[in-house]
């Protein structure tokens, strides 16, 4: 079984403005209202791909009441703690550029906690775990690596997709996949990442850390893919883009859809970067028709390491 968990969820309240007015009144002309947070978007896109999936985290209040009712609309398995506070609603606003503004989240409890780990502690051996986004202020930094300790102890595979101090936590951690942006990456090494050879470089580090597969991902130029000795290099579809919010989580359903048919390292790689990229097109996250489509329009090469 799959889980995804999620500590901060949000609402992404995504709302368009043709030329936004810094300290103006501005009228969006489209709103739209999506549950949000990393492990929420796996989960979602998870099940548009048929892999059934249960998610858990942290929710509390109508926001929470909102996430909740949706992916229950969705037929989407959840075991979400409530927890005292507001889940956070997340601003994206597209205009000329896309902005974001993230909300802190509620505060999180000893006891909120002690009560996911008691989840975690459930799974079987094999099960696998996504543990995605940030980490709220009230938790621990090291916080995924307890629950990596736990994984490790039962024998489940733990995904990890965060950045910032969580991702740097985490070094030296046996993982199953580590998937950070090239942002992300550079930030860990403190150094910027410009180039495929530069993601491949870090990426092959991160791979040496403990991550039993690594996947660096570039937006719409692609993606790098490092597993065992195998090194692959993706180029994104071209296509027109929409809202790149979720693009990453979903290449992660991506890589687990194709890792659980049993596929090959390069076309796992393939259907990862072909959903993220039917994402990237759509105002939702994808459907599995839009994957599909997608697929043949991968430039992939094996390379040299
Ligand atoms: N502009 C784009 N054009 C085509 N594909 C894109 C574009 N942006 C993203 N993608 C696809 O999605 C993948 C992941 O994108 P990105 O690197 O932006 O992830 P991310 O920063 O983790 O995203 P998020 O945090 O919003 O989920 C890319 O490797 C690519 O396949
Ligand atoms: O603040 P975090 O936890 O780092 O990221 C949260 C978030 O930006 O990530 C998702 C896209 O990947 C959105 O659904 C959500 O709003």
């Amino acid at each position: 079984m799959i889980y995804t968990c999620t500590l901060n969820p949000s609402i992404d309240y995504i709302v368009q403005v043709s030329d936004f007015m810094y300290g103006e009144l501005n009228r969006g002309e489209r709103t739209d209202y999506y549950p949000g947070g990393k492990g929420i978007n796996v989960s979602r896109v998870l099940k548009r791909l048929e892999i059934d999936n249960t998610a858990l985290g942290f929710l509390g209040d109508f926001t929470g009441d909102f996430i909740k009712s949706f992916l229950l609309k969705e037929k989407i398995r959840t075991d979400f703690i409530e927890v005292n506070g507001t889940t956070r609603i997340n601003v994206k606003l597209k205009s000329n550029q896309e902005t974001e503004i993230n909300g802190a989240g509620p505060n999180i409890s000893d006891k909120d906690l002690q009560q996911l780990f008691d989840q975690i502690r459930q799974l079987q051996p094999n099960d696998i775990l996504v543990v995605a986004g940030s980490i709220p202020a009230s938790v621990p930094n090291d916080f995924y690596v307890k629950i990596a300790e736990i994984c490790t102890e039962n024998k489940v595979k733990m995904i990890a997709d965060t950045s910032s101090q969580a991702l740097k936590e985490l070094l030296g951690t046996k993982l199953f996949l580590v998937k950070p942006n090239q942002h992300e990456l550079g930030e860990l090494f403190d150094v910027r990442i410009d180039s495929i050879e530069n993601a491949v470089y870090y990426g092959k580090q991160l791979q040496q850390q403990g991550a039993e597969n690594v996947i660096v991902s570039m937006g719409g130029d692609g993606a790098v893919y490092i597993s065992d000795n195998n090194c692959f290099i993706a180029k994104a579809p071209k296509g027109k883009v929409i809202n790149t919010v979720g693009a990453g989580d979903s290449m992660v359903a991506g890589f687990l859809t194709a890792y659980n048919k049993g596929l090959e390292q390069d076309d796992i790689f393939r259907y990862a970067v072909a959903t993220g990229s039917a994402t990237a097109f759509q105002a939702d996250l994808c459907e599995k028709k839009n994957v599909e489509t997608l697929l043949q329009l991968v430039e992939l090469k094996k390379a040299e390491f």
